[in-house]
């Protein structure tokens, strides 16, 4: 039997060159690391986790009240409203979660090329019921942005390019912050169903906090043919690639799928399980194609060129309908 994959925690707090070399390494095997020493005041982020569990807390009627309008990705989505699966066009279920969604809002002097991208930057939905949500929200928004850019920088140094090559292509990005609530199960899961079932992530990179104690998260090792753990890890954030970056490295870097497993049944513990994944994007009229440094002598790219936001769009909308 092969060894199955190791996912390493990097301290970032360091040469980004140096630690940019540590992503290419990591990322060759698997789509996922853990990083700490990464900056983000605890204060932020640990104000935004309270008040979003807070958030979830709610009545019902008072967390529909908004709700993501149709055709939209921002607001609150109830439970069983996407099935993660199906970005993959597999039949599942709808995913035993519900969440509520951020995006970048309106942007002043951006304007959007097309219907799609002024979707993707549509007002915000705040919850009337706890008014220091929005500020909170914004700020850990804004938080993990900036971790967003300095990880790019590095994925460039990792990829043997300019330090600056993504800023022009991630300055105006439909970036996504999304909390998630992945409830007790009172009843057994239906035929396939899970917290949120086996995909890929769609952009560039995602920023993952875990609840501590509620595991569940697990990624694919095709080599050992296996499901790996990614264990909660107190201070630690978890950053995968999405399609994007595997797009652009040719599948140098994969974007490794990842499902949510169900918790066992009948604990005598609470399984509640919250998470808070920050999905980043490319700017929306970013055309991502083969990187020249990913395409040894020889080869051929292995994905037709993409604008960035339509394919952000079309695997959204294929998760929700
Ligand atoms: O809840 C988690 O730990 C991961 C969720 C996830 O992979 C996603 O929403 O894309
Ligand atoms: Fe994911």
């Amino acid at each position: 039997m092969t060894t199955p994959i190791a996912v390493p925690t990097i301290n970032i707090d360091r040469d980004p060159a140096v630690v940019g070399r540590e992503f290419d390494e990591t990322l060759r095997e698997v789509g996922f690391f853990q990083i700490v020493d990464h900056g983000v005041p605890d204060e932020v982020a640990d104000r935004c986790w309270e008040v979003t569990r807070s958030f979830f807390d709610l009545p019902l009627e008072e967390k529909l009240s908004v709700e993501r309008q149709e055709g939209g990705l921002y607001g609150y989505f109830p439970m069983l409203t996407e099935s993660l699966a199906q970005s993959l066009d597999a039949m599942a279920p709808g995913d035993l979660k519900e969440s509520f969604n951020m995006g970048p809002g309106v942007v002043a002097g951006h304007k959007p090329a097309d219907e799609t991208e002024a979707s993707l930057f549509s007002a915000n939905r705040w919850p009337a019921a706890l008014p220091e949500f929005k500020p909170v929200w914004e700020a850990y928004y804004a938080a993990m942005s900036t971790l967003a850019n300095r990880l790019m920088t590095m994925f460039a140094h990792g990829l043997d390019l300019p330090a600056d090559f993504f800023a022009d292509k991630i300055d105006r990005s439909p970036s996504a912050l999304r909390a998630i609530n992945y409830p007790e199960q009172s009843a057994p899961p239906e035929d396939g169903q899970l917290r949120a079932g086996a995909h890929t992530d769609y952009g560039t990179l995602t920023i993952l906090r875990q609840e501590l104690g509620r595991a569940g998260l697990q990624v694919r090792d095709d080599h050992s043919d296996a499901w790996v753990d990614i264990p909660p890890t107190p201070g630690a954030l978890v950053i995968n690639i999405g399609d994007l970056m595997a797009r652009w490295t040719n599948d140098r870097w994969t974007s490794t799928l990842h499902r949510v497993v169900n918790p066992d049944a009948g604990s005598a513990v609470s399984t509640r399980r919250q998470s808070m994944p920050f999905f980043h994007n490319a700017n929306y009229s970013a055309l991502v194609e083969c990187l020249p440094s990913s395409l040894a002598a020889g080869e051929t790219p292995k994905y037709e060129p993409v604008l960035a936001g339509p394919h952000l769009a079309g695997k959204s909308h294929k998760a929700v309908g």
